[in-house]
């Protein structure tokens, strides 16, 4: 047996170790580790069941998701396996990604004029352990009329996207303010992520082909 946090490491589970492997099928998420210099040797999406439990409290939910995404993943793929998982939440509403363009219509309604949360939990496995951050930002779109939601539900954006809005698209001039994180908002938050990588050895010099 090996161990995660030191002692003999033998060649191939360093080795092991030092693969990351992304579990998302979030183009973004691909996107924004490029940015901090960090290219996965392998991206698996999870297939997990994303409904929320009855009675979930969002921050419950959006930890949950995380961790059964990277633990999916991890029971097939050896190395340091990152999952994350964005939610929209609206009160106590969890607004995930829209089913079609009407029910992203009335998600952008109903975040019109208003201050919601946009979670972000991340969820990095490496060696039988499990490394969990979660970040929230409070997001305030400005009031938007019927036809600025109309023209841009027709440009399809939303899709994909949780709450139905993508805050680094034509979406961004919807947004009033914010306070948080906004690669967390588009996905994963950079900070977070970093340093739970760098933990488990995953540095932009390591993560190069
Ligand atoms: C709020 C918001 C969300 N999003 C995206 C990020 C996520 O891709 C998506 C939320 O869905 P997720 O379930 O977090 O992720 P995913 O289904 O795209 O990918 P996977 O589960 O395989 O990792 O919404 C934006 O791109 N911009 C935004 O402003």
């Amino acid at each position: 047996m090996t161990s995660a946090r030191g002692g003999s490491i033998t060649a191939s589970s360093k080795a092991d170790r030092q693969r990351f492997v992304l579990a998302s099928a979030s183009p973004r998420r691909i996107e924004l580790l490029a940015q901090i210099g960090i290219a996965p040797h392998a991206v698996v999406p999870a297939d997990i069941d994303e409904s929320p439990r009855k009675g979930e409290s969002p921050r419950a939910y959006v930890a949950r998701m995380a961790a059964e995404k990277a633990a999916a993943v991890a029971a097939v793929e050896p190395g340091v396996v990152l999952a994350a998982d964005t939610t929209v939440v609206a009160g106590r509403r969890i607004l995930g990604k829209p089913v079609d363009a009407a029910e992203a219509a009335g998600f952008l309604r109903l975040l019109s004029g208003r201050r919601h949360r946009v979670m972000t939990a991340v969820t990095v496995m490496a060696g039988g352990r499990a490394r969990h951050r979660l970040v929230d930002t409070v997001v305030r779109l400005r009031q938007l009329s019927d036809a600025e939601i109309a023209a841009y539900v027709a440009g399809g954006d939303w899709r994909g996207k949780a709450g139905g809005y993508g805050i680094q698209g034509p979406a961004g001039a919807f947004v009033a303010w914010m306070q948080g994180s906004f690669s967390a908002v588009v996905g994963l938050p950079l900070s977070e992520t970093s340093v739970l990588l760098s933990a488990c050895g995953i540095t932009p010099a390591t993560a190069k082909e």
